[in-house]
């Protein structure tokens, strides 16, 4: 005698989401095997402590499923905090911080230690093995002192101006990054550059992370940031930009501030043949599985 049909369980609506979920990942996994991407975490998406945990559990499924993440942080923010304690003023100008002598060693000592450990240790806590290097080491980034001028308003002259120890990268040696392609180790890189006689530079974490992205010719190179993507005049997302287009809302204002250097970098970086650069917003969980295993994305994409 045949069986009676028995008609099949059904699923709870949250089950078949997250069976879904899984299935529209899977091309993604596929397409994004071997790949580097290089993702920048800035200070501003480092102040909570379960953002730092979903932003890494990312990073350890990112390397888990074949890619190759490398993160490169900022901290801003707690570098500001470590300077008042100390009673150390700092100024900023177009978005750099001064940086004497006194500042650098603060930077450094912020950046490669506390911050730096702060995000290997937050890896490591949820399964992954990471280990950080300043861009001091295996001369990962060799940088040179960021000229800058500036025009007086009242004179229109252009005038210099001395940020101190503010560097940009020179080149990038990523050497050191290649040895750990192809191991379990998640490299975590702090913004600090190497002169010419083993000084060291205080390098704006976009500008860095944009440099090795391009060294390492990476698939991606992501920009975690405080807003949704790059807006256009009604304050719309704009899910994807090209380059072209964001020459355009430079120039016509749409794009301003903070989120000037972040295109310049990313332009910088596309035109060196990273295929894509993504800014996004880092306050929203699990912000980088959301951009790169669903369709669609959540932030915007800039490509050539
Ligand atoms: N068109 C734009 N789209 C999105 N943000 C913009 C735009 N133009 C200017 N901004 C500003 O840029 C800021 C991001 O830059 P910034 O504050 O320097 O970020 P971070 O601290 O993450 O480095 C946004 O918070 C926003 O105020
Ligand atoms: C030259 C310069 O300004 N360097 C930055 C480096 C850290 C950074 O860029 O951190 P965020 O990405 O969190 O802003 C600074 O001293 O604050």
């Amino acid at each position: 005698m045949t069986k009676p049909f028995a008609a099949p369980p059904i699923l709870p609506a949250a089950s078949l989401d997250k069976a879904n979920t899984l299935v529209e990942a899977l091309p993604f996994m596929r397409r994004y095997a071997g790949a580097t991407f290089v993702i920048k975490y800035g200070g501003n998406a480092m102040g909570d402590d379960s953002l730092t945990e979903s932003f890494a559990r990312d990073v350890v499924l990112l390397k888990q499923v074949g890619i190759n993440p490398v993160v490169v942080h900022g901290g801003g923010p707690q570098i500001g905090a470590m300077l008042e304690r100390l009673n150390i003023k700092s100024e900023f100008v177009d978005g750099l911080r001064i940086t004497d002598r006194n500042t650098v060693d603060i930077v450094e000592m912020v950046l490669s230690g506390n911050i730096n450990k702060s995000i290997v240790s937050a890896i490591q806590a949820v399964g992954g093995k990471a280990v950080g290097v300043s861009g001091k080491d295996g001369a990962l980034i060799s940088a040179r002192k960021l000229q800058r001028t500036k025009r007086d308003p009242d004179s229109n002259i252009e005038r210099i101006l001395d940020l101190g120890f503010v560097g940009e990268p020179a080149s990038v040696n990523p050497e050191i990054l290649e040895a750990f392609e192809d191991s379990d180790f998640i490299p975590v890189i702090a913004p600090i550059g190497v002169g010419p006689r083993g000084e060291s530079y205080n390098i704006n974490a976009d500008t860095a992370a944009g440099a090795i992205a391009a060294a390492l010719n990476a698939t991606r190179f992501f920009l975690l940031t405080d807003v949704a993507g790059v807006l256009d005049k009604d304050k719309v997302l704009i899910h994807e930009l090209p380059l072209a287009r964001a020459r355009e809302l430079m120039t016509d204002g749409t794009i301003s501030g903070g989120m000037i250097p972040k295109i310049e970098t990313c332009i910088s970086a596309v035109d060196q043949g990273v295929e894509g650069a993504v800014i996004m917003d880092g306050r929203v969980p699990h912000a980088v599985l959301l951009e790169v295993f669903t369709e669609g994305g959540v932030g915007t994409l800039i490509r050539a």
